[in-house]
C-alpha cells in the first residue's frame, strides 16, 4: 500500500548519512542556509549589544568601605559612597556610558513628606559629587520620586485619606530635581508618574540655568509586581502601604502608554523609559516606532531576580539567559537597557570582543 505524500526512504536511513535525492523538498528558499555556521550567523545578525547600550543602576547607602548584599537580588550589593566611586571607575573602564543612582535611606530619615529628598547633602547628592570628582566622564542619572524618602513608601505626598496629591507632589519633585542637578546629575529621571511633572521640571531646570540637564521620562511605568526586590534594596518594602495603581499604569493598557509618552515629549522629555522591560517589549516597540526618541527599557529587579534564581538553581544557563534577554530589548528597538547585569555583560563583551 502506498501512503500519499509519504517518502519511500527517510533520509536518516541512508547509510552514507547523505540525503536521498528522492526525499529532497523542492524549496527555493531555505532560511537555514544563512545560519549554517558561526561566520554567516554573525554576518546576517540584525542587532548587536555593546557596552554602550548599558545603564547600570546601583544602590547606595551610608557609611564607608562597606557593601551589603541585597538578599532578593543575588549578586547585587548596596554600596557606600566610596565603594560606589570604585564601581563607577570600573564601569567607565568597561565602557558603560552611565550609572543610575538609587539610595537606601536610613528609616530615621524617612518622613511623611519625604523631605530628605531635598537635603542638598543627602546620600544621592554626596554620591553625585564624589563620582563627578573621581570619574567625570561617566553619565550620572538620578531618580526623581519620593519613595526612598517617605515613611509610607509612596512616590508622592498623601492627603489625610491616603490619596496622592498630584500637584503638591510635582512642586516637591521640582525641588528634588533641582537639588540633584545642582549636585551634578547629568540626567534627571522622573519615575514617579505624576501628571505634569516633566514640564514643571523642565521649566525649573531651565530657569536655574540647567539648560543641558537631560530629562529621561519614565513615561510608561507600570504598577508591577516585578519591583519587589528593588523595594527590598531601597528599604521601602516594609513601609509601603497599599499599592501604586493610582499613578503607575495598568498592565492591561498599551495605547495609554502612547498618550503618556506624547505628553512627556510635549512637556520636554529628551528620552523615554519603559518599565518593567521584558514583559513590556510591545510598549518599547510602539514608543520607538511612534516617536523615534531615544527609548530605554528598565530590566527591573524582579526580572533580574528571576533569571538569577533560576540560574543559581541550575534550571537555566544564567549567562545565556542574560544575553538573550538583553538582545531582546535591542530587537524591540530599545536604544539601551537599564540592567543590574550591566558590569557582568560589559565584562563578557570585553572578554569576547
Ligand atoms: N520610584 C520608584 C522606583 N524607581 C525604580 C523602581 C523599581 C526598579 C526595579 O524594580 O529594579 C521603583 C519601584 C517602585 O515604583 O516601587
Ligand atoms: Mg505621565
Amino acid at each position: 500500500m502506498t501512503i500519499p505524500f509519504a517518502r519511500p526512504r527517510p533520509a536518516f536511513l541512508e547509510p552514507s548519512g547523505r540525503q536521498d535525492a528522492s526525499s529532497r523538498l523542492d524549496l527555493a528558499q531555505r532560511p537555514r542556509r544563512n545560519r549554517k555556521s558561526e561566520w554567516t550567523r554573525r554576518l546576517v545578525r540584525e542587532n548587536t549589544l555593546t557596552a554602550a547600550d548599558l545603564i547600570w543602576p546601583i544602590f547606595v547607602m551610608d557609611g564607608s568601605e562597606a557593601r551589603t548584599p541585597v538578599s532578593s537580588m543575588p549578586g547585587v550589593e548596596r554600596l557606600t559612597v566610596d565603594e560606589a566611586v570604585r564601581e563607577a571607575e570600573r564601569a567607565a573602564g568597561l565602557g558603560i556610558p552611565a550609572i543610575a543612582l538609587f539610595p537606601y535611606t536610613d528609616p530615621v530619615l524617612r518622613s511623611a513628606d519625604g523631605r530628605e529628598a531635598l537635603n542638598r547633602d543627602n546620600l544621592v547628592c554626596r554620591t553625585l559629587r564624589a563620582i563627578k570628582a573621581a570619574v567625570p566622564h561617566i553619565g550620572l542619572i538620578t531618580d526623581v520620586a519620593l519613595d526612598p524618602y517617605t515613611s509610607h513608601g509612596h512616590d508622592g505626598l498623601l492627603d489625610v485619606d491616603g490619596r496622592i496629591l498630584n500637584d503638591d507632589t510635582v512642586a516637591v519633585l521640582v525641588e528634588q530635581a533641582l537639588v540633584q542637578a545642582d549636585a551634578g546629575a547629568d540626567v534627571i529621571a522622573p519615575s514617579d508618574m505624576m501628571d505634569g511633572r516633566v514640564g514643571a521640571i523642565r521649566r525649573a531646570l531651565d530657569a536655574a540655568g540647567h539648560i543641558d540637564a537631560q530629562i529621561l521620562a519614565y513615561s510608561a511605568k507600570y504598577a508591577s509586581a516585578f519591583y519587589g526586590p528593588f523595594r527590598d534594596a531601597v528599604g521601602s518594602n516594609g513601609c509601603l502601604k497599599g499599592d501604586k495603581r493610582t499613578y503607575q499604569m495598568d498592565p492591561a493598557n498599551g495605547i495609554e502608554a502612547l498618550r503618556e509618552a506624547a505628553l512627556d515629549i510635549e512637556e520636554g522629555a529628551d528620552m523615554l523609559m519603559v518599565k518593567p522591560g521584558l514583559p513590556y517589549l510591545d510598549i518599547v516597540y510602539r514608543l520607538k516606532e511612534t516617536f523615534g526618541l531615544p527609548t530605554f527599557a528598565y530590566q527591573v529587579s524582579g526580572e533580574y531576580a528571576m533569571i538569577e534564581a533560576a540560574a543559581r538553581n541550575g534550571w537555566l544557563d544564567g549567562e545565556k539567559a542574560m544575553m538573550e534577554s538583553l538582545m531582546a530589548f535591542k530587537r524591540a528597538g530599545a536604544d539601551g537597557i537599564l540592567t543590574y547585569f550591566a558590569p557582568r555583560v560589559a565584562e563578557k563583551l570585553a572578554r569576547e570582543g
